[in-house]
C-alpha cells in the first residue's frame, strides 16, 4: 500500500499525459524544469539520457532526487546549472530561462578532491567565487569567516585542502557554496566518498544550513535512506530514458535526528516505498503515461 502523502499536492503537468513531478501555480516556483529532454550525440549514435522531465521547486524547498544508476541525475543537474544545454524543454529560474550558469546558483559535486584547488588555502578556496563575483574585500572576509564557522571549520582557514580529511574537504566545498549565498544549491552525491559517521554529520549540517539560510536545495543521492532522512520531498526518476516516476512528500517531523527519525515507523514506511520504486525502475517499469 502506498503511504498517504504520496501524490499529495501533485498537480498535472501543463503539457498533457507525460508523467510529471509536482508543479506550482504560475509565478510561485523558484526553479522550473519543463519538458526537459537531453540527447547526447556520440560516435556510436545518439544516447537519450533524459526523455521528459517536468517539476517545480518552490522557494526554500529541500528536495532529494533518486533514481537508478545511469538514469540521468547528473545530466539533469548539469542542465539545471546551465552547464549543459537541453535538447528540448527548458529550465527557468525565477521565470527566466537558464542559458548559462546563473549567479544565484551554486553546485557541490561529489569529487571534492577535484573541485578544491590544492594550492589555495581553505579560506582562499572559499573566497575565490566571491572574488570572481566582484564582492568587496571586507564583505568577502566576513562571508568566508561566517561560512567556515557554519560548517565547523573556523579553526583551519590557513590549512591546505590536502592537509584535511575527506569529510573536512567536503565541508570546505559546502562552505564555498554557502559563502556565495546562492538562492539555489545543487548537490550531486556530495557525501558518497566519505565514511558513514562523517556522512551523518554532513547530512545534519545540510539540514541545519538549509533551515538557517533559507536556501532551496536539490540534492542528488544514490542512498535511499539519505533521501528520506534529508528531504522534505523525494523525486524518483525512472530508468533511462528518464521521466519522473514518482514525486513523494516526506511527512516526517521538521526536526530530524539520526537515531530518533530513522527509528520511526513512518521513516521505515517511506524508505520501503522509495526502495520498491527504485527496484521497479531498475526492472524497466515506467509510469503508464510515459509509454503512451
Ligand atoms: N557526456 C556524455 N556523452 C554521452 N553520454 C553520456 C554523457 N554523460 C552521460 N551520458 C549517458 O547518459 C546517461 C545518464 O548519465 P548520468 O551520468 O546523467 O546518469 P546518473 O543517474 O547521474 O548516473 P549515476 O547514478 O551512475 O551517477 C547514461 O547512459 C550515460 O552513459
Amino acid at each position: 500500500m502506498q503511504p498517504d502523502a504520496i501524490s499529495a499536492k501533485t498537480t498535472p503537468a501543463p503539457q498533457g499525459p507525460v508523467p510529471s513531478g509536482r508543479t506550482l501555480p504560475e509565478g510561485e516556483a523558484l526553479l522550473s524544469v519543463r519538458g526537459l529532454k537531453k540527447v547526447y550525440s556520440t560516435d556510436g549514435g545518439p544516447i537519450e539520457a533524459v526523455r521528459n522531465l517536468t517539476f517545480d521547486l518552490g522557494h526554500g524547498e529541500l528536495a532529494c532526487l533518486v533514481g537508478p544508476s545511469g538514469s540521468g541525475k547528473t545530466t539533469l543537474l548539469k542542465c539545471i546549472a546551465g552547464l549543459l544545454g537541453a535538447t528540448e524543454g527548458e529550465v527557468l529560474l525565477d521565470g527566466k530561462k537558464v542559458t548559462a550558469p546563473p549567479k544565484k546558483m551554486a553546485v557541490v559535486f561529489q569529487e571534492y578532491g577535484r573541485s578544491l584547488f590544492p594550492w589555495l588555502r581553505v579560506e582562499d578556496n572559499v573566497e575565490l567565487p566571491l572574488k570572481n563575483a566582484g564582492v568587496p574585500k571586507a564583505e568577502r572576509r566576513q562571508r568566508v569567516a561566517d561560512a567556515l564557522e557554519a560548517v565547523g571549520l573556523a579553526d583551519v582557514p590557513k590549512s591546505y585542502p590536502w592537509q584535511l580529511s575527506g569529510g573536512m574537504q567536503q565541508r570546505v566545498a559546502i562552505a564555498r557554496a554557502v559563502a556565495y549565498q546562492p538562492e539555489v544549491l545543487l548537490m550531486d552525491e556530495p557525501f558518497a566518498a566519505v565514511d558513514a559517521q562523517t556522512r551523518a554529520d554532513l547530512e545534519d549540517l545540510t539540514r541545519r544550513l538549509w533551515k538557517d539560510l533559507g536556501m532551496t536545495i536539490l540534492f542528488v543521492t544514490h542512498d535511499i535512506d539519505e533521501s528520506v532522512y534529508l528531504g522534505e520531498r523525494v523525486i524518483i526518476l525512472s530508468s533511462s530514458p528518464t521521466v519522473v516516476q514518482e514525486d513523494i512528500r516526506i511527512d516526517l517531523p521538521a526536526d530530524r535526528d539520526q537515531l530518533e527519525t530513522r527509528g520511526m515507523p513512518r521513516f521505515t514506511e517511506l524508505r520501503h516505498h522509495v526502495y520498491e520504486q527504485i527496484q521497479l525502475a531498475k526492472k524497466g517499469h515506467r509510469p503508464d503515461a510515459a509509454l503512451a
